[in-house]
């Protein structure tokens, strides 16, 4: 097995078939790697079964026994959870209201560019991008960013990633002890617990009017905009629960917003540019669509709202094709919660599977020219991003679907119609062809940061 997994499993799938049991470490995965298997999987006979997911030790250690919405088994109480998370923090409502927080952070990386520009230097687009998506959520989840405690933060997402020898062997947990493993994920979940504690107990001892809406423009109309601990707390507080919503479940969700919305948004910003630089016909088609919709209209704007952004047809479809090739998050991991058949295979009760989304989006049975960026596919097949036809499923499928992509969504095409719109991009001096490479962490991110030269945009 290669470093990049999602990988070498598409090359034994072609082999061995679109359902195939094998053996990660010593324990054996049902591999899943066809949209019609998909399909069958969130089946409403099925997506009970397969909603269940693995429990890892840093999992464990980190969410408190996995009390999180990302790690926990299914049941009625990842239910509780996720329905917090979509109606409380993930919802249309939510993301309207930290609408403001974003384009005050785009508007910030805008001016970054526009001084760098004046120099005609490359910048590190990945930690400009990086820098932004996380102070973004900091912003929404905490009210402010606490830079160095916060750090915590990323080390335990970047735990996550790890290998541990007790998930994959689990005869030889014993040995993550030696590695010093163990005594990592000891150190950051307490890091990370005192760090939330921190920030809950500083919520808990305000008392200011807080504002529960968008309408909050950046100024001081209103005390203070609420932020995600204090809607929180306030759920805490006010919601009628079937379980007791403790501080432990504040920080497991806290978490989760970071662990899931930060690395999958930043890098598939860096998808999107490097696609984009590296099909110079394709950039020049979606930055006419973004300047024709922001500075040619009746009054030249001098900033991009998601008003404008609804009508970017073309940028929508640059940004799912990037998302069908550069699937931030490649494979979805489930575990069957009964016996079940499965394209004619008998699964039992407690098996690993495991989605290969990537495969499934590269794969030539349902795509033509599966390998290469054609945004156009998308103005002929308007997919959506529920995953229903099994075929387009970046943000997975079923019950497990991400409750974050109408905020990740809003945020990536915000981001890149303000890239393309004020500025070209060039390669920096030296450099004929971009590399491409990926790595495997938390998400697929690029191996190298991409480095690009911004030029002001004169029209
Ligand atoms: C481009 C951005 C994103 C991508 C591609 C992405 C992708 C995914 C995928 C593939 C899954 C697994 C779904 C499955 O098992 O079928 C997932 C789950 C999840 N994501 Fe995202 N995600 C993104 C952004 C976000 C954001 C912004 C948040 C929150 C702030 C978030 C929070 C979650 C949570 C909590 C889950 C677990 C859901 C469950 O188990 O029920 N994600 N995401």
């Amino acid at each position: 097995m290669s470093k990049l997994p999602y990988r070498s499993l598409r090359t034994l799938a072609k082999t061995y078939g679109p359902l195939m049991m094998v053996k990660l470490g010593s324990i054996p995965y049902v591999i899943v790697s066809s949209a019609d298997a998909i399909q069958e999987l969130t089946d409403k006979d099925h997506d009970v079964i397969f909603s269940g997911r693995p429990q890892w030790k840093s999992s464990d250690a980190l969410f408190g026994g996995s009390t999180d919405i990302i790690f926990s088994s299914y049941g009625e109480y990842w239910r509780q959870m996720k329905k917090i998370c979509m109606v409380e923090v993930l919802s249309q409502r939510r993301v309207n209201q930290f609408r403001y927080i974003r384009e005050q952070e785009v508007e910030h990386l805008v001016g970054m560019l526009k001084d760098a520009s004046k120099n005609k230097t490359a910048v590190d687009l990945s930690e400009a991008i990086s820098t932004l998506t996380n102070t973004v959520i900091s912003r929404a989840a905490f009210g402010k960013t606490y830079n160095n405690q916060q750090m915590s933060l990323r080390r335990a997402v970047d735990i996550l990633a790890q290998f541990c020898f007790q998930d994959s062997f689990p005869i030889l947990g014993w040995v993550d002890a030696l590695t010093g493993f163990d005594s990592k994920v000891r150190k950051v979940s307490r890091e990370v617990n005192d760090f939330l504690d921190t920030v809950i107990d500083d919520h808990k001892k305000r008392v200011v009017v807080v504002a529960e809406d968008d309408s909050h423009d950046g100024s001081d109309h209103v005390e203070r905009q609420a932020d995600i601990v204090d809607i929180l707390l306030r759920v805490q507080k006010e919601r009628e629960l079937e379980f007791n919503f403790t501080d432990a479940n504040i920080k497991a969700t806290l978490l989760d917003m970071f662990a899931g919305g930060t690395d999958t948004i930043a890098t598939t910003l860096e998808w999107v540019m490097s696609e984009l630089v590296r099909h110079p016909t394709i950039m020049k088609k979606a930055q006419e669509e973004v300047r024709r919709i922001v500075l040619m209209g009746s009054e030249r704007k001098s900033g991009i709202d998601e008003a404008d952004i609804s009508r970017m047809e073309y940028l929508k479809c640059v940004v799912k094709e990037t998302l069908r090739l550069h699937a931030p998050a490649p494979v979805s991991l489930r575990k069957t919660s009964e016996d079940v058949k499965l394209g004619g295979f008998d699964i039992p009760e407690g098996t690993m599977v495991m989605i290969n989304l990537w495969a499934v989006m590269r794969d030539p049975e349902i795509w033509e020219q599966p390998e290469s960026f054609v945004p156009e596919r998308f103005l002929a097949e308007p997919l959506d991003f529920k995953g229903q036809t099994g075929k387009f499923v970046p943000f997975g499928a079923g019950r497990r679907l991400c409750p974050g992509m109408t905020l990740a969504l809003v945020e990536v095409e915000l981001v890149a119609a303000n890239l393309l719109c004020w500025f070209d991009w060039e390669l920096p001096e030296g450099v004929v062809d971009l590399d491409m490479s990926e790595i495997n962490s938390v998400v697929i991110r690029r191996e190298t940061p991409l480095s690009l030269v911004p030029v002001l945009n004169s029209e």
